[in-house]
């Protein structure tokens, strides 16, 4: 059963996601990404999509149009945990692309 960062683990990992964005209230990291258009967007979900359902570990997630707005928090551990991490450089490295 995976455990939620302690605040240490947690300041350490968001040094790596300069990108991310630490939502207190849900212990949560957000992101929000603007694409060219719709069809980019969704063609990012649906890669994304795919890495979430090998791992296990699932996004909360908004589109409208070509903006899409992440939430990563492990609901298993109450909190943000080692899992939202690498979900997180997983989704880092599909836009760097
Ligand atoms: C039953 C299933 O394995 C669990 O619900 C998984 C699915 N995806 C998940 N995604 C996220 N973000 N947190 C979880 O705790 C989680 N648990």
């Amino acid at each position: 059963m995976v455990e939620a960062l302690s605040e240490a683990e947690r300041a350490d990992a968001l040094d790596g996601l300069p990108e991310w964005d630490y939502d207190e209230g849900r212990d949560a990291i957000t992101r929000t990404v603007v694409f060219d258009d719709f069809v980019q967007a969704f063609g990012f979900m649906t890669q994304v999509a795919l890495v979430a359902e090998k791992a296990n570990h699932h996004p909360e997630w908004t589109n409208v149009y070509n903006r899409v707005e992440i939430l990563l928090t492990t609901h298993d551990a109450g909190g943000l945990s080692s899992k939202d991490i690498e979900l997180a450089d997983a989704i880092d490295a599909m836009i760097e692309e």
